[in-house]
């Protein structure tokens, strides 16, 4: 399913945008099962509420490993599509990182340099809640996209919360961007920074991503991060 793709869209939309959208990359039907598993405090390593660290409101937990079968392979199977885009990022940013092909190989990478706990999370909105536009940094070892879910289905199980995200040029004031996004959707966008073309050469812009007050109802995410933490 993954490596059918139409990859040259999304890696040309990441180019101009610094973001791209997987049209159902989910059903409904895997949605809500991952929904589910919110409420299985044996699957994950850690929980966050949002408001005690000033990341906004809401909550999310992070798994932990062994993933869940299916974000495991999302995981693995969308990675060595996205690191010869990444390869190709850091090279027009001159940062002499070079990506594995093969996200087993990356991860040894991590945890060679102590960064082992399992980024992949679900996250929990209700009304009220939103999150503050952030970078998912975790450790020196960052793979520069990563993917977010969105598991709900918007008009019907929530309004408002949208996906934001911001570009900060440099010299420039900030643009934002809102993501629509259907249930099943997926987004790709950069982590942190993102090579775009000026008139003058390639520059640096600094990427951040949030989501908006929700206005009703309940909305959860997957995120799949491909570094691990510290
Ligand atoms: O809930 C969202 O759409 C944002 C999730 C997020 O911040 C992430 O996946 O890193
Ligand atoms: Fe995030």
């Amino acid at each position: 399913m993954v490596d059918e793709l139409d990859w040259q869209r999304i890696s040309d939309e990441l180019g101009i945008q610094g973001h791209a959208v997987i049209s159902r990359l989910l059903e409904p039907e895997q949605c809500r099962s991952l929904v589910d598993l919110y409420a299985d405090q044996a699957l994950f390593r850690s929980r966050v509420i949002m408001s005690r660290h000033g990341y906004g409101k809401g909550e999310y937990q992070y798994f932990k490993y062994p993933l869940p079968e299916l974000i495991a392979s999302l995981r693995t199977s969308l990675y060595p599509h996205l690191a010869p885009i990444a390869n190709r990022w850091n090279e027009l940013l001159k940062i002499d990182v070079r990506f594995p092909n093969a996200h087993k190989d990356f991860i040894e990478r991590c945890h060679a340099a102590g960064q082992l706990r399992p980024t992949p999370l679900l996250l929990q909105y209700q009304a009220g809640d939103y999150n503050c536009l952030h970078q998912d940094l975790y450790g020196e070892h960052v793979f520069p996209l990563q993917i977010a879910i969105l598991l709900s289905q918007p008009g019907r199980d929530f309004t408002g919360g949208e996906f934001i995200l911001t570009e900060q040029r440099p010299r420039m004031q900030s643009r934002a961007e809102v993501v629509p996004l259907a249930q099943g959707d997926a987004v790709v966008f950069a982590v942190h920074h993102r090579p775009a073309q000026g008139t003058r050469g390639i520059y640096r812009v600094n990427m951040r991503h949030g989501v908006s007050r929700l206005r009703s109802g309940r909305r959860h995410t997957l995120g799949v991060i491909f570094h691990d933490a510290a």
